[in-house]
């Protein structure tokens, strides 16, 4: 079991010694995972606790909006995903300017020593930290000797194929803009997920034959714009009974995202036709989509009659690529 902290105060005092790793581990993609193994591995070989320390909001939201990144995954991913690697604790430091202030010995010496218990620290050789983000692995060492604590610094984890390109955050957006959700996934070692509450659209899925749920998205980095075959999961069905029924189910749907000429809306939509289930009522429900495969474009089909004929072959492609056959 994974404990998980919000601030510093609640991280229990009793906690013996830890050793600690921090980063932003956005999309948590095998990189990070092969830091954090290493991370679980020394803590348990010498009877600490293995603890991550991350930050929310991301640190370029708080110094640079305008180059903030999109996030790969929104915080729950990032908790649930850091979790599944068997790190003891998450630590979940709220990022402000105010905390941005401490120095790289004023956060090693009271947030990591202090506060966490480290005895040790591993961390990846690029790491850098603390107000100006000064502190990097020399920094670290330095600090490492005068507060009496181990600092192990973890090899780069590269990639096997494609000239050894390193995995990162970076790759996994590029991939997802180009809608290569197999490849994304295969850097995040999950597929990529979005979730959003299902709100009202415009009542016309039903009328021809495919009620969609609407996403208002607030979590997962918008890919390329298409059609995707995927999963949608319930994660939290609110007062909505009927979701409530469905949670822990895993339900294949066509999903659109992108804008929808053929009816003249021009706002972005994500949509997800759930297969072979007619009669669902998900409103209100904070659901999940797994995103799988992209297969083509949004197209303006000038008219419902097109419409509805290229959605019954999206539904025929989603039930293939999900190997889900027809009733
Ligand atoms: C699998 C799938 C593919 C879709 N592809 C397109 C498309 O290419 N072009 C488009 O204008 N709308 C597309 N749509 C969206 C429909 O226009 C939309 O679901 C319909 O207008 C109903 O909207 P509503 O849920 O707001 O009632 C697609 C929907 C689904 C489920
Ligand atoms: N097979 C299904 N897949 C997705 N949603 C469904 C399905 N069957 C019924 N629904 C429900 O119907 C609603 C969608 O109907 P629709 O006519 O498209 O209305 P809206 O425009 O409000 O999305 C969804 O939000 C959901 O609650």
């Amino acid at each position: 079991m994974t404990l998980v902290w919000h601030s510093l105060a609640d991280v229990p005092r009793d906690l013996g010694p830890t050793v600690v790793t921090v980063g932003n581990f956005d999309g948590v993609h095998k990189g990070h995972r092969a830091v954090l193994a290493e991370l679980v591995a020394a803590a348990h070989a010498r009877g600490a606790k293995a603890v991550a320390v991350t930050f929310d909001p991301h640190p370029k939201a708080v110094h640079a909006p305008e180059h903030q990144p999109e996030l790969i995954t929104g915080i729950d991913d990032r908790i649930e995903r850091i979790a599944q690697t068997g790190v003891d604790g998450i630590l979940i430091q709220e990022y402000t300017l105010d905390f941005a202030m401490a120095t790289p010995e004023e956060f090693v010496r009271d947030y990591l020593v202090g506060g966490v218990g480290a005895v040790a620290i591993a961390v990846g050789g690029d790491t850098r930290f603390g107000r100006g983000n000064a502190g990097d692995i020399e920094t670290l060492r330095e600090l490492g000797e005068k507060l009496g604590i181990d600092v192990d610094i973890i090899g780069d984890a590269a990639a096997p194929h494609d000239g050894a390109r390193r995995w990162s955050s970076t790759w996994v957006r590029e991939l997802l803009d180009e809608g290569d959700l197999r490849a994304a996934a295969d850097i995040l070692g999950a597929p990529h997920r979005l979730r959003g509450t299902v709100i009202h659209g415009d009542k016309l899925g039903r009328q021809i034959g495919f009620p969609t749920a609407n996403l208002d998205v607030y979590a997962g980095f918008i890919p390329r714009h298409g059609v995707y075959a995927g999963w949608l999961e319930v994660v939290d069905p609110g007062d909505n009974a009927s979701a409530a029924s469905l949670l822990g189910e895993r339900l294949p749907a066509a999903i659109s995202l992108g804008i929808n000429y053929t009816v003249g809306t021009k706002d972005l939509r994500v949509e997800a036709f759930v297969l072979d289930r007619e009669g669902l009522d998900l409103y209100g429900a904070r659901v999940a989509l797994d995103l799988i495969e992209w297969e083509r474009p949004m197209l303006d089909f000038g008219g419902i009659e097109g419409l509805v004929a290229a959605l019954h072959e999206d539904v025929a492609w989603t039930r293939k690529v999900l190997g889900v056959p027809a009733l």
